[in-house]
């Protein structure tokens, strides 16, 4: 469950005095998510969300964050419309943090994903794509290589407190790195970007996705690798292992909507690498710097690692 900051009738009742959404029938914490506190704020009006963004969604990044999901929900693309308080702000302070009340949608995410889910999966993150194309605002990936790094070596200093399994994993990390390099830096198409594309992100409903939520790793970045991510979130069994028809359904379905450019294919691999160590380095730093007293259930970075076995394999020789 992932609450770090604990709100209060009370507090959600000061906060919510600057909305017109109604008195706080109920408000319950969320049993999900890794990132940000989140409660099922019930009102006299209706179902929304409280979100209280911690420490990896920085505040200056929120206009984009906020502003790219009201941009496609403006356009019909199915996904939630941040609230506006009584001077028209998405944002406000609530217990020291920054935080927003969000539309709730209907639909839950599946843990087992047909093929035709996995296709309609991937069509709606190229709609994603091609409906934030007039989008304005820009935000650099806030975990690039530079972060990818700055948490290794955070990990580095915090070794006196990982279990063997993850200094192990530290190791293999390290030598990812080093192998890896910068994998941005073809010249592909590009635009907002999810970034987090993952399963528990796509909300389904009546076999049709209902919602696609959660965009506070949106950012700028190449089309391809937001694809490389959703394929190594929705492709792969839990021990880490590629399923195929996964794979090539959700592949299929983003591509029936946007088709790939030459170069793009060519650098899915490489990207597919630098999405499994990406999520693999998050994981391990928030696995050796977990704090019991947050009602948090850190993910198995080793899972994501062994992602990289299947994307050296489709490197072009
Ligand atoms: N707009 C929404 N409508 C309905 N449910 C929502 C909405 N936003 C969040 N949720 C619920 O809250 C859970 C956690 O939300 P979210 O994924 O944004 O949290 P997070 O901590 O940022 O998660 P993650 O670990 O994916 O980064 C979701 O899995 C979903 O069950
Ligand atoms: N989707 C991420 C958590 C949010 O960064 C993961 O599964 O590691």
């Amino acid at each position: 469950m992932a609450v770090f900051t604990p709100v209060s009738i009370a507090d959600a009742e000061a906060f919510l005095a600057g909305y017109d959404i109604g008195e706080v029938v109920e408000l319950t914490a969320i049993a999900e998510g890794v990132e940000n506190t989140n409660y099922r704020l019930d009102t006299t009006r209706g179902r929304f969300v409280l979100t209280l963004f911690e420490g990896r969604t920085d505040e200056v990044s929120l206009p984009f964050c906020l502003g790219l999901t009201a941009h496609l929900a403006a356009r019909g693309f199915p996904c939630p419309t941040p609230i506006e308080d009584r001077s028209g702000a998405w944002l406000g302070r609530l217990n020291g943090r920054a935080a927003a009340v969000i539309e709730w949608k209907t639909g839950a995410w599946l843990r087992t994903p047909s093929s035709a889910d996995q296709a309609a999966a991937g069509a709606v993150l190229a709609r994603l794509h091609l409906t934030a194309a007039d989008f304005e605002l820009e935000r650099a990936n806030p975990v690039g290589p530079a972060m990818w790094r700055r948490l290794a070596d955070r990990c580095v200093e915090g070794e006196g407190r990982a279990s063997d399994a993850d200094r192990a994993l530290l190791r293999q990390v390290q030598a990812t790195l080093a192998r890896l390099g910068d994998p941005f830096t073809a010249d592909l198409p590009g635009g907002a970007i999810h970034a987090d594309y993952f399963p528990d992100n796509v909300l389904f409903e009546d076999d049709a996705v209902s919602a696609v939520i959660d965009f506070y790793f949106g950012c700028t970045g190449a089309f391809a690798y937001d694809l490389a991510i959703a394929l190594s979130a929705w492709g792969f069994d839990a021990e880490g292992r590629a399923m195929p028809d996964a794979l090539s359904a959700f592949q299929r379905g983003y591509e029936s909507v946007r088709p790939l450019n030459a170069a793009e294919r060519a650098a899915l691999p490489r990207l597919g690498e630098a999405a499994a160590l990406r999520f693999t380095v998050t994981r391990l730093h928030d696995r050796i710097f977990h704090d019991p007293a947050n009602l948090v259930t850190p993910k198995d970075p080793a899972v994501f690692l062994r992602r990289m076995d299947h994307w050296r394999a489709t490197e072009p020789a």
